[in-house]
């Protein structure tokens, strides 16, 4: 299997390796927001009050090179909290997104909100990071972990006061939940080919166990979506592209739950 989420994997290994030669674990541990509570992603998506987006900083990707790249993580992050994201999700993979730690960190600072560390976790050296810089969730993507991995991953960052999101494309993949995995995304894209099947969603839907939060991944395009997507049982929304492709982010996001907001008083 050579595609580009092995070559991704691969050099994580590579650039943890070296980043843990440049920091050690108890290094970051003295971090200040290290010490911060974290705050509940799967508690702000179940809030009938929210919006369940959990909007993405996404400057570019593998699949769709520069999706932008005029704009800052002050200007569109502080819009999507301003307009109601439940979350926020930021990329800190350099090499193939385009983000950095220091996005993340520059978000914290800014916004009072759950915040997703959005990169390819295979080493607990990186929740603690995650921590660290001032994430409140990690994501396991099941494509590229064991179910054991994901286990002792999982319970780690559990141990740290961080949530999970674990990352399916395909139903087998859901023998990986346990009780340490706060939220289950299905992602409509298959990481290995990058197509999008928006679908993918609404069929694993009924397979994910109760009481997991349901969240649905990538190619979320316009509110019709959401409103299947919430009928389906869904209470999160990921969704990077369509806000980030845009001129302006904040004004689309503003503009897109305004248009959410108008369909759910229907
Ligand atoms: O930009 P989109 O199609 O709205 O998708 C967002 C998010 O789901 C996507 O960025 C994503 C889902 N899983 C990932 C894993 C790694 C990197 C990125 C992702």
């Amino acid at each position: 299997m050579k595609n580009i989420l092995t070559e991704i994997v691969a050099h994580k290994h590579t650039e943890v390796a070296a980043r843990k030669q440049q920091r050690s674990v108890e290094e970051l541990e003295q971090v200040s927001w290290f010490k911060r509570t974290p705050l509940s992603l799967a508690q702000f998506l179940r809030d009938p009050e929210k919006t369940g987006i959990i909007a993405e900083f996404k400057r570019r990707s593998p699949s769709k090179g520069v999706i932008n790249g005029n704009v800052t993580v002050q200007d569109v992050t502080t819009a999507y909290t301003r307009y109601g994201a439940s979350g926020l999700s930021v990329l800190t993979d350099e090499k193939y997104f385009g983000g950095s730690s220091d996005d993340l960190q520059q978000a914290r600072a800014l916004n009072n909100i759950p915040i997703l560390r959005k990169d390819f976790v295979i080493d607990e050296y990186q929740i603690v990071e995650a921590k660290a810089i001032g994430a409140d969730v990690i994501l396991l993507i099941a494509e590229c972990l064991s179910k054991q991995e994901v286990a002792q991953l999982a319970a780690f960052a559990n141990n740290l006061g961080l949530e999970v999101l674990l990352e399916v494309h395909s139903g087998d993949q859901l023998d990986k939940v346990t009780d340490h995995i706060q939220m289950v995304g299905v992602n409509n894209r298959d990481l290995t080919t990058f197509k999008v099947d928006f679908n993918r969603s609404c069929e694993l839907a009924p397979q994910i166990p109760a009481g997991k939060c349901k969240v649905a991944e990538s190619g979320i395009s316009n509110t019709d979506a959401i409103v299947t997507l919430k009928q389906a049982g869904f209470q999160g929304f990921l969704i990077g592209e369509h806000f980030m492709k845009q001129e302006n982010p904040a004004r689309a996001f503003e503009h897109f739950v305004t248009e959410l907001a108008n369909k759910s008083v229907q």
